[in-house]
């Protein structure tokens, strides 16, 4: 089954015969993020990874632009890659010197080619630009590296000017031409007529690298593929630029998934890819974002949770599953929850309530969903803990006191006091901060229970130094059962060891 769209066997057949390669920016234009600097060594990570994914190229800088873009690229040659590793040149030769050092395999050298930039940024006329482009490729060709053409912002350029000039660079020994939508202004039907059209007019091998101005980015992407474009450009999580680039992972799937076509792309590390260059760039990806987001195979609702256990398929596009992807389907429970979500999730962790006390959990989940809470796992297991009797609510820890001393000439010391079945306990602790020193402190109140914290985020939920602290927790205890618990507190250290009992508690109601 391929989904939805295939109104036309025969045009399936043709796309299942076509791969089209994929050129990642993310170390280039992805980098022009405003704000964002990758670290020198994160970016050599970054391209193993992307290698690893099988991308076909990698625009691993401007050596031109900084030493230190320069020594990246460099590194990033050097590695031997299975992909091409490129590197952008304006078209002058001192750029293109710059890529000749770092013995890449390709340069990308441009040239813009609309009327108001080559006017108000190189100066030149169409002529001359045309003139130097050709110079540009034949020294390129000259010194025996692949070349890669892009007519800068040719989507606002006079189509019979860009034909010309991209036959003077076909001329010259270009290997590819990009079609850059520089500032985003296609749409798909304009996108399909231009791709067809330039095939027409000066058959070579096209690319396209299209922006996100107006948010379509990937679909210009991929109707430039349909038409007839045989690679694109995207970057991972469409960073880049202004609105950012095309997607890795949304063209890459909708390509595959959707119409057909065969990339060289390994999809179970799109979601990991996806996460590292998160981290790396400090660019956070909202949860709802598609393929890799947080949310893009969660579930809360009952009757989408109910469907999806059911048969994935009822709620889910089938054609794309969360495998796939190296994602995890997760059923969330909140407000919306129903009975087979919440049962699902019990069942997993071996607690089997009674039909009664099943009700009583979903309301007791639809309580806290209704105070506006995230209900995590940790709040399902206390609940179900206290519901079946198996732990009364006086014995979970509860939190008395916690005291922290910190500073820059003391040593980070918490003190906690709590209590459990009925008796006080007091712990002291120090750390290397005041959070480390209260969640040792925390730990040593359940004595000789070993638990192991997997994860630990803090996130500021407004702006300001008054905002409040959201501190998630994953904790697994010695038999390997984990459970993640949410706490917000405007103090971190408060926020972070609530977090820290909410889920020893959920994990000893499990016992
Ligand atoms: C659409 C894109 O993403 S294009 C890539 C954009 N990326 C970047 O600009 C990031 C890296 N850039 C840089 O580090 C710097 O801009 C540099 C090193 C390239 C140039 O720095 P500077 O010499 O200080 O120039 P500046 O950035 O102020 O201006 C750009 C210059 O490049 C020229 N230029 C721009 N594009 C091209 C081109 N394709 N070919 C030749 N010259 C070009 C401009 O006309 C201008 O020249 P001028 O100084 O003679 O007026
Ligand atoms: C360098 C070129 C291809 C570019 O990034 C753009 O036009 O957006
Ligand atoms: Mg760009």
């Amino acid at each position: 089954m391929r989904g939805v769209v295939f109104y036309d066997p025969e045009q399936e057949k043709q796309n299942s015969n076509r791969t089209i390669t994929i050129f990642d920016t993310t170390l280039r234009d992805g980098e022009q993020t405003p704000g964002v600097t990758i670290p020198f060594d994160k970016k050599i990570e970054i391209a193993s990874q992307l290698d690893k994914l099988g991308v076909d190229a990698i625009e691993a800088g401007f050596p031109i632009s900084s030493p230190g873009d320069k020594e990246s690229v460099k590194r990033i040659a050097e590695l031997g890659l299975h992909a091409d590793v490129c590197g952008l040149a304006r078209s002058v030769t001192k750029d293109i010197d710059a890529c000749i050092d770092c013995d890449v395999d390709m340069i990308h050298v441009f040239i813009p080619t609309s009327d108001v930039q080559r006017e108000y940024t190189i100066k030149k006329t169409r002529e001359e630009a045309l003139n130097t482009a050709v110079e540009m490729v034949e020294y390129i060709k000259s010194h025996g590296f692949k070349c890669m053409f892009s007519p800068m912002d040719a989507t606002r350029t006079n189509f019979d000017y860009l034909v010309e000039i991209i036959k003077a660079a076909k001329a010259a020994g270009c290997d590819i031409v990009n079609i850059p939508d520089t500032v985003g202004v296609m749409v798909p039907s304009s996108m399909y007529e231009l791709i067809y059209n330039l095939k027409k007019n000066a058959d070579m091998k096209y690319d396209i690298h299209c922006h996100n101005d107006f948010g379509l980015a990937n679909a210009n992407s991929i109707t430039a593929a349909e038409a007839g474009a045989d690679q694109v450009q995207v970057t991972v999580n469409g960073i880049g630029e202004r609105a950012g680039n095309a997607s890795l992972a949304e063209v890459v799937m909708a390509l595959t998934s959707i119409y057909g076509f065969k990339t060289n792309i390994k999809t179970e590390y799109l979601t990991e890819t996806s996460k590292m260059v998160e981290k790396y760039s400090g660019i956070k990806m909202p949860p709802m974002i598609p393929i890799c987001g947080d949310n893009a195979f969660s579930h809360e609702s009952g009757i989408h949770s109910q469907g999806v256990l059911a048969k994935s398929e009822t709620f889910e596009p089938g054609i794309m599953t969360p495998e796939m992807v190296g994602q995890k389907r997760r059923i969330i429970l909140g407000k919306h929850a129903g009975r087979h979500a919440v049962l699902q999730n019990l069942e997993a962790v071996g607690i089997h309530p009674t039909e009664d006390q099943l009700n009583e959990i979903l309301a007791k989940i639809k309580e806290i969903g209704d105070r506006g809470k995230t209900v995590t796992d940790a709040d399902l297991y206390v609940v179900a803990s206290v519901v079946l009797g198996k732990k009364g609510i006086d014995e979970a820890i509860k939190l008395k006191e916690v005291s922290v001393m910190t500073g820059n000439i003391v040593t980070p010391t918490a003190v906690i006091r709590a209590e459990s079945n009925g008796k006080e306990i007091i712990s002291a602790q120090t750390g290397v901060g005041p959070v480390d020193a209260a969640l040792r402190a925390a730990e040593e109140i359940v004595g000789d229970t070993k638990y192991k914290i997997e994860e630990f985020s803090i996130e500021a939920i407004s702006g300001g130094s008054d905002s409040l602290a959201r501190v998630t927790i994953v904790l697994a205890n010695e038999r390997g059962k984990s459970v993640t618990a949410k706490s917000a507190n405007a103090d971190i250290v408060m926020a972070s060891v609530e977090a820290l009992i909410n889920a020893m508690n959920a994990l000893s109601g499990m016992d």
